[in-house]
């Protein structure tokens, strides 16, 4: 599955959406994005600078605020609380992770529900783990984007097994319940399960979000799997120009060969992350909007 050509459709449909918003109701409807990132981590600023980069691609206002590491809570509150304020910024984004001595839960607390693009305030992720009820406002942007990639490619997840490695906050755990709601039997398998590789081989469809280069391996595939991989790591290759080629949490060569679908990385679920923080910024902005 091509996260790349994939994400590049979503954002011509973005763009689309954006002028007519900005057709329809003038330039007050134009969404806007406030990027906020603190320290200098290089991994950190290169995906900041992608997401600038696509606002501006779609005709979306972004905002950006770069913080020094020393930056203090209050300071972090501060910004967050005046961004809430802001007409102009439909949606808040912090940059994560944020360095040790700021509590993120506090800052990722502070930002107006209505604001949260990357879905990560407590309301929308327990709405998000409800069904029957209020639905989130905002689904945080990797999940939301595994579904989008396997819902483009015409993979049905109802009645499937589904096997999450992973259970973090933001990925893992809003996956699995994503997945639930649309009837797939989901198991959720971490670092204390006893048998990761047996779960795996009952697998119609396996998510790997668990920070492991090339955790997954061929051998624990049934034939025929869906396999997303959710990892992004960085291991040393000095022949690269950057020193350091990226991987997966699967062995993307051994598992293509006995894979239906497989992301690849770079270029599968990472461009679709982004796709997805345009689409929530869009929604933002059109709950303010009359019908139009
Ligand atoms: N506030 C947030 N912080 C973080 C999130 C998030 O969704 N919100 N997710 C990750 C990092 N992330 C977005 O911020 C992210 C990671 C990777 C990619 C991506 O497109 N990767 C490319 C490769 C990029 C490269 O060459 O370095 C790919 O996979 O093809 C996008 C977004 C943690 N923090």
């Amino acid at each position: 599955m091509d996260g790349k050509a994939t994400a590049a459709a979503v954002r011509g449909e973005v763009a689309a959406e954006v002028a007519r918003l900005v057709d329809a109701h003038g330039e007050t409807a134009r969404p806007g994005l406030a990027v906020v990132i603190v320290g200098e981590r290089k991994d950190s600023q290169t995906y900041v600078r992608a997401k600038r980069r696509a606002c501006e691609e779609v005709g979306i206002s972004s905002f950006g605020f770069e913080l020094p590491e020393e930056t203090t809570q209050e300071a972090l509150q501060d910004v967050v609380r005046e961004l809430n304020a802001r007409q102009d910024v439909h949606g808040i984004l912090v940059q994560l992770p944020l360095p040790e001595h700021i509590d993120d839960e506090k800052v990722l607390d502070g930002i107006e529900i209505g604001k949260d693009v990357d879905g990560f305030h407590p309301l929308n992720i327990g709405r998000l783990c409800m069904s029957g009820r209020t639905p989130p406002l905002f689904v945080p942007c990797t999940p939301k984007g595994c579904v989008e990639l396997m819902d483009r490619y015409g993979v049905d997840v109802e009645g499937k097994n589904v096997v999450v490695i992973g259970r973090s906050n933001i990925v893992g755990l809003p996956l699995a319940m994503l997945l639930l709601h649309r009837n797939a039997t989901v198991t959720i398998c971490h670092s204390r399960t006893r048998d990761t590789s047996a779960k795996v081989k009952e697998a119609d469809i396996v998510v790997a979000a668990c920070g492991i280069p090339k955790f997954v391996d061929k051998s624990w595939l049934k034939k025929d799997a869906v396999v997303v991989d959710v990892g992004i790591n960085a291991v040393d290759d000095p022949s690269k120009k950057r020193g350091y080629r990226l991987v997966g949490d699967v062995d993307y060569e051994g598992a293509a060969e006995v894979a239906s679908f497989i992301t690849p990385v770079p270029g599968g679920v990472g461009p679709m992350t982004i796709a997805m923080l345009l689409t929530n910024t869009v929604e933002a902005c059109k709950r303010h909007l009359p019908a139009k």
